[in-house]
């Protein structure tokens, strides 16, 4: 493989911004796409996949490229050359990688990769709190899973197609795509691409959406014409599913405290055929007493460490602090406490995560179940998923029933 000298360098600013100026990988990583629209499909996978792999092993490759926490030009050129030299990528001779050598490089790898920490590039205090939550055992096979690439999943958008009708306009477009076991409503790509470039997306034939994730909707048995209301609906990921489980029928409300989450789920719920959906911005508790006692089914998707979706989010490793694990389990507990008042009797609520911590599942619910706004739940199901058993995306569904 020949390096293109502009390719390289839109990897290099883009870890830029990512390492030192706080922005999210995903965003950064759309932003530089669009820098140049002569860059084809390879070029635009070298940027992206080569930016993540980096962003993943950064804690590995730092210690390889002995890199000191200042992640300066120079430094991000050294890790660039610890990710060739790793694939067996040829270095050219420009003056940017005149200071790094690759001699020691396979060496340090063999050596460094005995140590769990470094093998799978995490910081300490994660590393700790992931064996101390999962056991060593489940914690390394998760951890593994977690540093390989996530698949390519949709979710075929019911209100509008099929899943065969889907596949096969995805093929006349170019896009391979397969059936998944246990999800009739999924697709899966065999072989990443431009999906939101498609006509088949323009029309609101599908969303992207893990297998997991679309797990989740259905975990609250929506029917047609009840009354549901998705707590945490940030741009509608989970409240779009609803609606085409609902076929359109009956009362979705979603809601969230972000006003820009929720333009962007109306623009989403419009190109989908949506038209159940009244969006709600919790901008004071008033909001939600209005609710109190109103909804047949209630989803609280909370927000919560992502551990579960590491694969498609690896900079959050890094971003994640020890003091937001006490500030978000706080958060998850009080939300459960507010939201479950939303029920009606008789009605359902269902707690997710996106994380595989027991901290912020299974304990979140039983602490909830024991405390006296809890009195009234009981747990009729839960499940986990891990990425290391699955395949999918790691995450956490109770479902609880209110008498
Ligand atoms: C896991 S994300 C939800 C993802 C979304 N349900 C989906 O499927 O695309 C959690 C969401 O909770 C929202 N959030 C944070 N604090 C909240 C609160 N106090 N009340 C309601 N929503 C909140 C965040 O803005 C974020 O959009």
């Amino acid at each position: 493989m020949r390096l293109h000298r502009n390719l390289v360098f839109a990897v290099i600013d883009t870890l830029d911004s990512i390492f030192n100026k706080e922005a999210y990988a995903d965003k950064e990583i759309s932003k530089t796409l669009k820098r140049d629209e002569r860059w084809g499909s390879r070029d635009r996978s070298f940027i992206a996949e080569t930016t993540y792999d980096i962003v993943r092993w950064k804690r590995l490759y730092s210690e390889i490229a002995d890199i000191n926490k200042h992640y300066s030009r120079t430094n991000l050129f050294r890790l660039f050359t610890v990710w060739a030299t790793l694939r067996g990528i040829e270095i050219p001779a420009w003056k940017q990688f005149e200071d790094t050598p690759t001699r020691k490089i396979k060496g340090k790898f063999d050596e460094l990769s005995k140590i769990r920490k470094y093998r799978e590039s995490i910081p300490d205090w994660l590393d700790e709190l992931g064996e101390e939550q999962l056991g060593s055992d489940v914690w390394e096979k998760e951890l593994a899973a977690l540093n390989q690439q996530a698949p390519v999943i949709l979710r075929v958008n019911t209100l509008q197609t099929n899943k065969a009708k889907l596949q096969l306009e995805l093929e006349k477009e170019g896009i391979d795509t397969l059936f998944i076991d246990g999800f009739p409503d999924a697709l899966q790509l065999s072989n990443r691409a431009n999906v939101f470039a498609t006509k088949c997306f323009e029309k609101g034939w599908f969303e992207v959406q893990d297998a997991s994730s679309q797990k989740v909707s259905k975990y609250l048995s929506p029917k047609a014409g009840m009354r549901v209301v998705d707590t945490c609906a940030g741009a509608g990921g989970k409240t779009l599913h609803l609606s085409a489980i609902t076929e359109n029928k009956g009362q979705l409300i979603a809601l969230d405290i972000f006003p820009q989450k929720l333009k962007e789920l109306k623009r989403r719920a419009k190109r989908a055929g949506a038209h159940n959906i009244e969006t709600r911005l919790i901008d004071s508790t008033k909001v939600i007493k209005k609710l109190h006692e109103s909804a047949d089914a209630v989803l609280i998707d909370a927000p919560c460490t992502g551990l579960g979706v590491l694969r498609r989010n690896p900079d959050a490793k890094w971003k994640l602090k020890p003091s937001f694990i006490e500030e978000i389990t706080n958060k998850q507990q009080d939300l459960l406490r507010d939201y479950s008042k939303i029920v009606k009797k008789g009605g359902t609520l269902v707690y997710a995560t996106c994380s595989i911590l027991p901290i912020e599942n299974e304990k979140q619910v039983e602490a909830f179940l024991a405390s006296e706004d809890g009195a009234d739940f009981q747990l009729a199901k839960e499940e986990k998923v891990l990425v290391s058993e699955t395949g999918h995306d790691g995450f956490y569904m109770a479902k609880l029933l209110k008498k």
